[in-house]
């Protein structure tokens, strides 16, 4: 018997950075969106733990315990007193290394699959405390939807979105390393008075508005420069999209991904094609939001 979990890439609408704390993260106000592209995690019964991956993207996955996959079914494993022999297959569509949470979205698939396939009797709070054990993104990708993460973006309190948005993202070439952008924003912000993290009320307001045109206006992310400074083509990616019609452009996360708010599904066929022929990145996807959280696939 195999258990197939379906989980989304995640885009940040508001990524307001604190100073960084004595452990070493930031405090943010993270305002997650959950997108429409997606990785599959299929855990099936195995002599040991064994993880594969494929997709386009699979030779930069790392298929050892270090895997988020593989954590958080040694995390579940742990705490019920099971071996944890699964075989975990990730079959990859989120850009790796992207910003877009690809290794946070695998961890918590392959927590819900594992805990479904071992009929733990877990309940969410437990599996969310895992999640944020695994690494600051995953109790969102557990949930999905949209939420505002506080603390290191692991404590979520859900958002209200009263519409469909249209999303294109510029894949680029490589990624980024999310520790070395926040270093970098630490750089940029040495000896500056960093306030505290917020969330921004219009931006709340426009997602609950479902209104694109308010949430283009509203748009933000502190990490945005960091990314730029470590990677200045970046900024003709965004240039090309807005050239072609986005009505706002901004850095997904810690980048490299460059994420486009279009007005429709038409716009975003046009913006992707643009990006494409622009020559400024490796690939566009276009994509709708919000997207549901893990969920475990029925045959
Ligand atoms: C950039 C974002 O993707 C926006 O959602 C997240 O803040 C990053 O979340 P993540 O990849 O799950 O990050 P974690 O695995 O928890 O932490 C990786 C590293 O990122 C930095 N980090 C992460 C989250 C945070 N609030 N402050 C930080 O400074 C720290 O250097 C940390 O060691
Ligand atoms: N299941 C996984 N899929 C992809 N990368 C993984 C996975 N598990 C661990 N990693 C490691 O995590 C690193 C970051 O990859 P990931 O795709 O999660 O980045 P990201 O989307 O930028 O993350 P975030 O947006 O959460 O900061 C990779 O370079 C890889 O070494």
């Amino acid at each position: 018997m195999s258990v197939t979990v379906r989980v989304p890439a995640k885009v940040n609408v508001q990524l307001a950075v604190g100073a960084p704390r004595p452990d070493g993260f930031h405090d943010l106000a993270n305002v997650f969106l959950a997108v429409g592209l997606y990785d599959e995690v299929t855990v099936t019964p195995a002599d040991g733990l064994r993880i594969t991956c494929s997709g386009p993207d699979a030779a930069q996955v790392p298929l050892d315990a270090t895997n988020l996959a593989a954590r958080a079914a040694i995390a579940l494993a742990e705490r019920h007193g099971i071996a944890p022999d699964v075989h975990i297959h990730i079959a990859k569509d989120i850009p790796v290394a992207g910003g877009m949470a690809g290794g946070s979205a695998d961890g918590a698939a392959a927590l819900l699959a594992c805990d479904a396939l071992w009929s733990t009797g877990a309940g969410r709070d437990e599996l969310l405390a895992i999640c944020a054990q695994l690494g600051s993104d995953v109790p969102f990708s557990l949930v999905g939807g949209a939420a505002l993460g506080t603390g290191r973006g692991e404590r979520l309190t859900p958002v209200d979105v009263g519409g469909t948005f249209h999303w294109v993202f510029a894949v680029a070439d490589g990624g980024l390393s999310t520790p070395a952008v926040y270093g970098e924003f630490d750089r940029l912000t040495a000896g500056t008075d960093v306030p505290e993290p917020e969330a921004s009320p219009v931006l709340l307001a426009a997602l609950r508005a479902g209104d694109t045109t308010a949430l283009a206006e509203a748009l933000s992310n502190d990490l945005q420069q960091a990314a730029l400074s470590l990677r200045p083509s970046l900024a003709d990616t965004l240039a090309a999209g807005t050239a072609a019609g986005a009505l706002a452009a901004l850095v997904s996360g810690s980048g490299p991904t460059t994420a486009f708010l279009v007005a429709d599904e038409e716009s975003a066929r046009k913006v992707a094609e643009a990006l494409l022929t622009s020559g400024t990145c490796r690939n566009a996807r276009t994509a709708v939001s919000p997207a549901p959280g893990a969920t475990v696939q029925r045959p």
